[in-house]
């Protein structure tokens, strides 16, 4: 039987030296869903993108995506995009020259990779930049050009950290519907973000990384209920309370489960 899971790591650890940087980290993500990866900085969530997109070894542990070990590098690949905090683009191309260049590396036929790159400049409102050199593009335009090749060539599973970063209101809001519609076509989408609203929007289940370590995990719902007195509470207050009590050692860190 094939796995319900999109993502799944068991025991998934990362030792930089003697820093601690992801510790026994057990995901299971489902097909088409939206995992909110949430953490302060420094909490490991760069590490463990790194280590679920196979750019990373880990120290210990295992994953899978769709199915296959990150040990398999090119079957992970061929699945996944990733728009990483700082996307990797060619200056000297332009916006257009650099989509073609991704489309060209995932073996996207000619007329199908020419479909979806307009389709996606035109979403994106970047089709009358496309014939520019990324050198002269905005820190918002080049951020537009990373999401669109992280996601050209319809992967399985995408991994978006900070896709909204430097985005302005109405192409953020064209990052959310996109995330939605990915999700809504089956794909499995890993959002790490700071922007709490955007999980609390998106995200099916959410999971808050501590010091290297998951401390909280659920439905945004079911987080912001209160167990005691049935109150919502946001879920800022939410990352608040996990990532303090987690920091005090007398308080026993347990993690809140509400699956
Ligand atoms: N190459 C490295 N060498 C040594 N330590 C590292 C290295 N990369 C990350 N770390 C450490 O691992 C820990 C986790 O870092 P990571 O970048 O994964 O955090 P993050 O949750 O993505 O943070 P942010 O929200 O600030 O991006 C930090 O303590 C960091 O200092």
């Amino acid at each position: 039987m094939t796995s319900p899971f999109a993502i799944e790591s068991t025991d998934l650890s990362k030792r930089y030296d003697d820093e601690i940087a992801v510790e026994g980290l057990d995901l299971a993500v489902r097909h088409g869903s939206v995992y909110g990866f949430l953490g302060p900085n420094g909490a490991g969530k760069t590490t463990t993108i790194r280590m679920l997109t196979t750019l990373l070894r880990p120290t210990g542990g295992e994953a899978k995506i769709d199915g296959v070990s990150i040990a398999d590098r090119d079957a992970v690949r061929e699945r996944i995009g990733y728009l990483p905090e700082t996307p990797p683009l060619y200056p000297e191309l332009t916006g257009r020259e650099q989509l073609q260049y991704v489309a060209g590396l995932r073996d996207l036929p000619d007329a199908e990779a020419t479909e979806r790159i307009e389709s996606l400049l035109d979403r994106f409102d970047l089709d009358e930049d496309a014939d520019k050199r990324v050198s002269t593009y905005s820190k918002g335009m080049k951020q537009k050009t990373g999401i669109i090749q992280a996601i050209l060539h319809r992967p399985k599973v995408v991994f978006l950290d900070e896709p909204t970063s430097g985005l302005d209101p109405r192409a953020a809001r064209t990052v959310r519907e996109v995330i939605a519609d990915l999700a809504a076509e089956d794909t499995t989408v890993f959002l790490s973000t700071h922007i709490l609203p955007v999980v609390d929007e998106l995200a099916d289940t959410v999971g808050v990384l501590f010091d290297g370590d998951l401390v909280a995990e659920g439905p945004p719902q079911k987080l912001k209920q209160r167990a005691e007195t049935g109150d919502e509470r946001s879920l800022e207050d939410v990352f608040l309370e996990v990532t303090q009590e987690a920091d005090l050692p007398s308080n026993g860190a347990t993690r809140t489960e509400a699956r």
